[in-house]
């Protein structure tokens, strides 16, 4: 699904009225109308509700969400900041139509902000993806002082003083709200770990904007539902056989770190990779050949490092690298020469990241093959370099991609996939339960046995990623945030290939 930027969302608005020959108000009604629905099932009337408006549409929909709100019996208290003789024609005509028993409290000095029962529910509707500037003066003050209520605050369309899809001035006052109601499609704003705290848990409701407008719509912006999930899954025919699935190498593992490994082996093999060998230091022999019997395994000849490639390296069909290997000097050699002759697609991630990372030779070669990195951003910034913000990472993300003709699978919250064509994908699956230990091998495993079963490797970081967080939300109920483990993510993964072939039967 696309991400449209605040003038594409206003183009796609005037688009709407006119293919539908309706009254922007009456799009603005379908906006109030699918914020009321969700509220009303998030909160029952009876705590008291104070919703605050700007003069432009943002505060048109708080207008009219006031007027649902006081019909489904709510008790709601409406405050305007800013001058009404400013107000736009929507939010005016939605002014006219406030119930009579309702007043509009002008707020125009800060004796004038209303005390915040701590139960209380505040509505923020100050501002939308029409900021154009920072917040200050007046609006700063209000924007604080809800901010320090203890009231839970539910912003529309976006937390007012946030830029929708670029970086906000940091000297501006924005809205900390819990809960975030989006129209139709989410802001690239809501995909950024630094604005967390503003946004809260976003949502997005329907209002039918144009289909027409959003198909043709340009952007280099997607966030991953599970309806554009559907499509990526192959279906096994009846005659299959293990040669159709690929034969997937890995080499990984290192004194002390066998376990990612495993976790790697382990999660290669549910998903779905035909066959597997997986070639470790010495002393990672036997511990493969227990636990992961059903990867083939390879013994380096150093005990405890990855040194040499196995010599016939050129049968496997895709080459996972990294997990638990450490960055010896035996190791980065082996690295060097993998660099140098393999032509098979890799998935580079953890110490193969770290070490080409330390060597511009190393990162030149990347051009030279088909490639998956999947950093988590330490690793990203000694492969990269520090960004400012997170929109400069994202840019500086594409730039590499770009130059090293390569996809980067940025790991965190909301995991962001780069491609060499200069697009980034969102991920919408996943929880905080994957943060902990192993998670990262246990995605290497993913991806490299989908490009062994010949996914692009766009559909394998966008599948495999997906796939992921989606094990990891299928064993949230029955682990929980605080003890899931990397392991469950395996174990969940049929559970999440399941759900995804049974949706896209
Ligand atoms: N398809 C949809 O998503 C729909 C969204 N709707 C809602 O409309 C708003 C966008 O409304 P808009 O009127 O364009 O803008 P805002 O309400 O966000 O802002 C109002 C005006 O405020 C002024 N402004 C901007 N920044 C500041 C600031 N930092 N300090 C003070 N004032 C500011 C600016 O006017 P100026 O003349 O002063 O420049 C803004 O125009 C969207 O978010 C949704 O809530 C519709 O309901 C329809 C469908
Ligand atoms: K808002």
């Amino acid at each position: 699904m696309k991400i449209l930027s605040a003038d594409q969302t206003r183009a796609a608005d005037a688009f709407t009225i006119q293919e539908e020959n309706i009254a922007s108000f009456e799009l603005m009604e379908r906006a109030a109308s699918a914020f009321t629905a969700w509220f009303e099932n998030k909160f029952t009337p009876t705590q008291d509700v104070y919703i605050f408006c700007g003069p432009g549409n943002n505060g048109g929909d708080g207008l009219a969400i006031t007027r649902l709100l006081h019909q489904r019996c709510y008790t709601v208290q409406v405050y305007l900041a800013g001058d009404p003789a400013n107000a736009s024609e929507d939010f005016k005509y939605n002014h006219q139509k406030l119930p009579t028993e309702i007043a509009l409290r002008h707020v125009e000095h800060e004796s004038d902000f209303p005390a915040i029962p701590a139960a209380a529910l505040v509505i923020d509707a100050l501002f939308g993806t029409g900021l154009n500037r920072t917040v200050t003066g007046l609006y700063a003050s209000l924007i604080n002082h809800l901010n320090q209520s203890a009231a839970c605050i539910t912003a529309v369309d976006m937390p007012s003083g946030l830029y929708t899809d670029k970086q906000t001035p940091t000297e501006g006052a924005i809205i900390r709200a819990k809960y975030t109601v989006s129209f139709e499609l989410p802001k690239l704003a809501f995909f950024l770990p630094q604005h967390e705290a503003y946004v809260g848990q976003w949502h997005v409701v329907p209002i039918s904007l144009s289909p027409t407008f959003i198909s043709e719509a340009t952007t280099n912006l997607y966030f991953t539902t599970a309806a554009d999930i559907q499509h990526l899954l192959k279906s096994r025919p009846k005659f299959s056989h293990k040669g159709l699935y690929g034969h997937a190498l890995l080499l990984c593992g290192g004194f002390g770190k066998m376990g990612a490994a495993v976790l790697a082996a382990r999660a290669c093999m549910r998903a779905g990779v035909g066959l597997l060998t997986v070639h470790a230091p010495a002393i990672g022999y036997a511990i493969l050949q227990n636990s992961v019997p059903e990867a083939m395994a390879l013994s380096d000849k150093h005990k405890n490092h990855i040194a040499n490639l196995p010599s016939d390296i050129e049968k496997y069909n895709v080459i996972g690298v990294g997990p638990g290997m450490g960055t010896e000097r035996v190791t980065k050699t082996a690295i060097g020469q993998l660099l140098a002759t393999c032509k098979q697609p890799l998935v580079l991630d953890a110490d193969a990241i770290n070490i080409i990372a330390g060597s511009e030779k190393l990162k030149n070669q990347l051009r030279n093959h088909e490639v998956i990195l999947t950093p988590h951003p330490k690793e990203f910034e000694r492969l990269i370099g520090k960004s400012k913000n997170d929109y400069d990472r994202l840019q500086d993300m594409l730039e590499f991609c770009r130059e090293y003709s390569c996809y980067i699978v940025l790991k965190g919250s909301q995991t962001a996939i780069g491609t060499p064509e200069g697009n980034l994908y969102f991920n919408t699956t996943g929880n905080a339960g994957m943060a902990t230990g192993g998670t990262g091998d246990v995605l290497t495993g993913i991806i490299t046995a989908l490009v062994a079963q010949k996914y692009t490797l766009e559909e394998a970081c966008i599948l495999g990623v997906y796939l992921h967080g989606l094990a990891a939300d299928l064993a949230l109920p029955d682990v929980g945030k605080v003890s899931m483990i990397a392991s469950d993510l395996i174990d969940y993964l049929p559970k999440a290939f399941l759900q995804v072939a049974r949706t896209s039967a």
